[in-house]
């Protein structure tokens, strides 16, 4: 459901960026004084894997950001060259049966959040964004991405099936049949396939560039009502939204029982084992 907090039009002080969260955890969130725009980081080295941990930080770092009436919310990665690498599949792959709950309960918490956020949204794609990487960004209602990275939703090439959400915040943005085809491929866009096909608005070519653009999306509100702009937001997003709410707990029994499939749980192995592989040549 979105939340009611909408951001207050007082022009803001002038001043540098401020830290709300600590770097102890595995998000921050800097608040720009000038702006009130909030850049939310994601930071669990090596590859931003989503798992209970990074989506708890995310989660709190979400409610923060809407809590204090920030102007907009800005995702992106501190690592140079990966987004998110999408789920960690180590909280798939022979899972701990209630550590698996809260881990999907709480992605499901935080598309909750991220979907359906009050304030405006936007992803700055530095790296690369498969999976749970790319749900996140297509949370989000604008994308800027880095060159030469790779955005899609993969989880056909893993052997598993994106769940129907994941697949809304993928034809949010996309055109029915283009997200039908890439969705059945598991295919991963570059960057310039990407934004052909309107995965992404824009490219840029730094963080800062990608960031100042987010920025520049989220100040094209300014003169937008606030309320006006939110409950909007809120009708269009409803259906969605409502549709994970009223189904949450079948959806979790869903991805427990598929993902303790003998078939799925070999195929999760092998990919990991291939991937390890990969990073050691
Ligand atoms: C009737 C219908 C029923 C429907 C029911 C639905 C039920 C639900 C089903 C379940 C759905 C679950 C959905 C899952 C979505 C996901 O997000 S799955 C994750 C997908 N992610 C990927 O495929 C990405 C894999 N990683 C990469 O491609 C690359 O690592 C990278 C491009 C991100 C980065 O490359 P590079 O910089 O070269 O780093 P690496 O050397 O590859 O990796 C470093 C290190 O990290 C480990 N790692 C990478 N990704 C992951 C990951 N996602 N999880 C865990 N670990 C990961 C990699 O193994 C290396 O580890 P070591 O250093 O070797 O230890």
């Amino acid at each position: 459901m979105l939340r009611s907090t909408i951001s207050s039009l007082v022009p803001r002080a002038t001043s540098v960026a401020r830290h709300m969260s600590n770097a102890a955890k595995l998000t921050t969130v800097e608040i720009n004084d000038v702006t009130g725009i909030a850049t939310l980081t994601m930071n669990r080295p090596p590859v931003n894997g989503l798992n209970l941990e990074l989506l708890t930080d995310l989660n709190n770092s979400i409610q923060e950001i809407e809590d204090n009436k920030s102007r907009g919310l800005i995702l992106t990665s501190s690592n140079p060259t990966i987004f998110s690498a999408g789920l960690d599949i180590l909280e798939m792959y022979k899972p701990d049966k209630e550590r698996l709950k809260a881990f999907w309960t709480t992605l499901q918490d935080v598309w909750l959040a991220l979907y359906g956020s009050a304030v405006p949204t936007a992803a700055a794609i530095n790296g690369h964004s498969p999976a749970g990487g790319c749900l996140l960004a297509t949370s989000c209602e604008y994308r800027v991405m880095l060159p030469k990275f790779t955005i899609g939703l993969n989880e056909t090439k893993l052997g598993i099936v994106a769940p129907k959400w994941f697949m809304s915040s993928f034809l949010s943005v996309l055109p029915r049949r283009v997200a039908e085809r890439a969705l059945n491929q598991g295919r991963m866009f570059t960057t310039d396939e990407a934004l052909r096909n309107g995965l992404i608005d824009e490219v840029a070519n730094s963080k800062e560039e990608a960031l100042a653009k987010c920025a520049e999306f989220i100040g094209s509100f300014s003169k937008v009502n606030p309320l006006a702009r939110s409950l909007t937001k809120q009708q269009l997003r409803a259906a969605e939204l409502s549709e994970l709410e009223n189904e949450r707990a079948q959806d979790l029994e869903k991805f427990i029982f598929f993902v303790n499939q003998p078939a799925v749980q070999k195929g999760l192995g092998i990919y990991l084992e291939n991937l390890k592989k990969k990073s050691k040549n």
